[in-house]
């Protein structure tokens, strides 16, 4: 089933800026159509607009689907980190399906032939977090939610943005695959070296205008068109263009396949080479890249040490069970030298855990000076004295209860930075779940909860994300500086305006993205990982609460 699209007229303003004007388009059924454009020129507006999800200020689109079909478009937007929200690439899929009223039957099958069109094997990839994927397995994700509804329209807004050459060579060949099979598509891209000599249609926009609407083979020849629009022919014309110049070439390009035949009939080989066979690297340097096939999975390089492994593979709720545990031992001790001990121990457990020290000092570095501040004040003593500094005096027995509880509040935090450094988001949140299951068994609604944390984790990491790139792209307008990067009240300030606006912008997307979905706001989910305790993690369990009775014990006796 395929469907033919035809904007009428259409006029599109944010507040009182015009973002498109007059537009008319025909695209018809089973054809790929390649939006071009200068960034703002109004290319994911229209894509917005084509989709039905924002609704024009003038004009009118028409869909048309074969008769007896419904007409259904996907659209899968830029950024697709932004567009993910369930608690597993299944769930992620079937989400679009429960509410195109797939029923639940016909959806596993679906879902597993959606996630085999995209590459990514149902059996490694149905029970991951969309969230700990790479940006390439994302993108293939949101390619399959959208395709497992069968739309007649597909489209995709900068589908191979910031993929490496693999990935977007591998996306390409879905994109073919998709079109053999009848879809239409419609891709905004300023990749025209890779789109153009795919596309049957090309639409060119400029200022919120259509600039050129027609065949795509013409347009990439036609370089003086492109530039009137503020776009650079593809590497393949350019060349090929050049090229025939000399005489060198007898047929303008219309791929860079296409110029390369062009180049061998007309080149004749290098006399030193003639006859030559060919070097191992040489046959290498020219085979086709070796993940040409989409169903290969993206090569992934691991940095983790060992060691971190070892922490992150333990099941989390070892770790919520150890934190829980630590942090009652530590709230019950009331001298020195178990404190001083589980110190130590901690201390050791951060090394071993691969957390490195400049991190360690980095996270505790504001938490030292208030409590510093928190240990003077809580053993000032203007009546009696032990100690005067000037006009400050202090006693003794509350320097040492100050001391005591500065000691123990550094301890949990300890704690709770070793747990969040170990574990990420989606065991975290998984862990979470398990751990406020009992309340279920009181009638306590806990789904709304996991939710509230699942999106709060969600956005925690993305923020502190957000944060770090913000600060480098401060720095990078600033002077040179060496060593660790470091908060000035100034960049703070700076700060404040762009995080929030970059907050309130994935906020909107992701509503956006949710909407796109037909998202219902009264249907209940629970984000899932799937939890998985091995001998290993009895063993972990044992060790921790040996340490525990064995640290609570030294409590009692000193
Ligand atoms: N939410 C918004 N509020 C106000 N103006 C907006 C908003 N989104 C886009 N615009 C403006 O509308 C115009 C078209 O933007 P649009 O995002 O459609 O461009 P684009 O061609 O997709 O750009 P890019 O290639 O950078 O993604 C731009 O001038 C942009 O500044």
């Amino acid at each position: 089933m395929s469907m033919s699209i035809r904007a009428e007229k259409i006029s599109f303003f944010y507040d009182t800026a015009a973002a498109l004007q007059d537009i008319n388009l025909e695209i018809s059924q089973g054809t790929l159509t390649v939006l071009c454009g200068v960034t703002g020129s109004g290319k994911s507006t229209l894509l917005r607009v084509l989709a039905g999800l924002a609704a024009p200020a003038a004009g009118r689109v028409v869909y048309a689907a074969g008769p007896g079909d419904e007409p259904n478009v996907s659209i899968v937007f830029q950024q697709p980190e932004t567009q993910l929200f369930a608690g597993n690439v299944h769930k992620e899929i079937e989400y679009g399906l429960e509410q195109h009223g797939v029923p639940k039957a016909q959806r596993a099958e679906r879902i597993r032939s959606a996630l085999s069109k995209v590459g990514l094997p149902y059996e490694s990839f149905a029970g991951r977090s969309p969230f700990l994927l790479s940006g390439g397995e994302k993108r293939r994700l949101c390619i399959a939610a959208a395709i497992a509804t069968q739309p007649g329209l597909l489209i995709l807004d900068e589908p191979t943005a910031g993929l490496d050459p693999q990935a977007a060579q591998a996306l390409l060949t879905l994109v073919q695959e998709l079109r053999a099979g009848g879809i239409t598509l419609i891709i905004g891209t300023h990749d025209l070296d890779s789109f153009l000599p795919l596309a049957d249609q090309a639409v060119v926009m400029s200022q919120g205008s259509v600039h050129y609407d027609g065949p795509a083979a013409p347009l990439a020849a036609d370089h003086l068109l492109l530039r009137s629009a503020g776009l650079e022919p593809p590497a393949y014309s350019r060349i090929g263009h050049r090229l025939r110049r000399q005489g060198l070439l007898a047929e303008q390009p219309d791929s860079l396949d296409a110029l390369l035949a062009g180049l061998s009939l007309q080149l004749p080989p290098a006399p030193a080479e003639a006859g030559r066979p060919q070097t191992p690297e040489e046959a290498q340097l020219e085979a086709p890249p070796a993940n040409d096939n989409p169903e290969a999975p993206v090569r992934e390089h691991s940095q983790t040490a060992p060691r971190r492994r070892f922490w992150q593979g333990l099941d989390p709720r070892v770790k919520w069970l150890g934190m829980v545990l630590g942090s009652l031992v530590v709230l019950g001790m009331n001298s020195l030298t178990p404190l001083l001990l589980t110190a130590a121990l901690v201390a050791g457990l951060i090394g071993t855990a691969g957390i490195s020290w400049s991190r360690t000092a980095r996270f505790f570095r504001p938490f030292l000076l208030m409590f510093l501040f928190l240990w003077l004040l809580s053993a000032l003593d203007w009546a009696s004295p032990d100690i005067t500094l000037g006009f400050l005096g202090f006693s003794s027995a509350g320097i040492l209860r100050g001391g005591l509880n500065v000691l123990r509040f550094l301890l949990l935090i300890a704690l709770g930075f070793l747990f969040t450094e170990t574990t990420t988001g989606a065991p975290l949140r998984e862990a979470l779940e398990w751990a406020i299951a009992p309340l279920k068994k009181l009638g306590i609604r806990t789904r709304g909860w996991s939710l509230a944390v699942s999106v709060t984790l969600q956005f925690v990491p993305w923020i502190l994300g957000k944060l770090s790139q913000l600060q480098l792209a401060l720095k990078s307008r600033g002077r040179l500086q060496r060593g660790p990067a470091r908060w000035s009240p100034r960049q703070i300030s700076l700060l404040i305006v762009p995080l929030l606006i970059l907050v309130i912008g994935m906020g909107d997307e992701l509503a956006t993205a949710v909407e796109s979905r037909g998202y219902d706001p009264q249907k209940a989910r629970t984000p899932s990982y799937q939890l998985n305790w091995q001998p290993k993690d009895t063993l972990a369990l044992a060790s921790v609460m040996l340490m525990a009775a064995l640290l609570w014990w030294v409590s009692r006796i000193s």
